[in-house]
């Protein structure tokens, strides 16, 4: 199975611009992919980037600077064997869970995200192919019928939260180190686990702020 990481490697996450400056925006992108091909690797496939612009990456790099659905229906288009498709911004995944998504069988197998998109999916069907942005949960599970293609749906937490907005950072700092706790609560001789994106927010001055109705982040400057 090959394991797709599409990535907008210019001027992303734009939807972060009332949190991060674009610079900033540049480097927590990189810290996301960073943990997403780790968790990757880690499930002992070998991810490749399909990415908008030259990058350097840890990772072999397909330039494709055709919007997403194109080019990503390109790569679905160029081979018949089994494809997923990981989004670039899963910065609390783990190994465990991509191997969920990786092992179950289906057709289509899809990782929904919060708010209706889709944050991860296999294709083993030969003629599915995506239609991403607005609901395409919804989207890609009438794509799946219209093909005959037998549809798997993945509830997991941590494929469900893709980091777009500021109140998806909570999320991160919430949850990016529960690993890291778990193991030194059991095994304190173990070397902490180590997330980039929860790292790299912590360093940029992020803490989590809670009022009576919600919790969300601020900035120390
Ligand atoms: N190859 C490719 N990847 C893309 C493109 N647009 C987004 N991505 C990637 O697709 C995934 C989901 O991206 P989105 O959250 O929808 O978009 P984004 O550009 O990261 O963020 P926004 O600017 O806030 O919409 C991430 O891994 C992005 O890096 C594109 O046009 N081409
Ligand atoms: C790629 C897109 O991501 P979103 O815009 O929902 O973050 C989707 O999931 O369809």
């Amino acid at each position: 199975m090959r394991v797709v990481v599409p990535y907008a490697a210019t001027d992303p996450k734009t939807r972060l611009a009332d949190a991060l400056s674009a610079d900033e925006r540049t480097a927590f992108a990189e810290a996301m992919l960073a943990d997403v091909l780790a968790a990757v690797r880690a499930t002992g496939r070998e991810p490749e980037l399909l990415a908008t612009a030259p990058v350097a990456a840890d990772a072999p790099v397909t330039v494709d600077d055709r919007p997403l659905t194109e080019a990503v229906n390109a790569v679905l288009a160029e081979t018949d064997e089994a494809v997923a498709i990981v989004m670039a911004d899963l910065a609390l995944a783990t190994p465990d869970a991509f191997g969920q998504l990786f092992e179950r069988d289906g057709g289509v197998v899809i990782a929904p995200g919060r708010g209706g998109g889709t944050n991860a999916l296999v294709a083993r069907h030969p003629e599915f192919r995506v239609d991403y942005h607005g609901t395409s949960f919804l989207d890609h599970l009438a794509a799946a019928q219209e093909v005959g293609a037998a549809v798997e749906v993945v509830d997991s937490h941590r494929l469900a939260t893709d980091v777009d907005e500021r109140a998806d950072l909570a999320e991160v700092l919430i949850h990016g180190g529960s690993e890291a706790r778990r193991a030194s609560a059991t095994r304190a001789a173990e070397p902490r686990a180590t997330r980039k994106s929860l790292e790299w927010l912590q360093s940029a001055g992020f803490s989590l702020a809670s009022d009576e109705s919600r919790v969300g982040v601020v900035r120390d400057e």
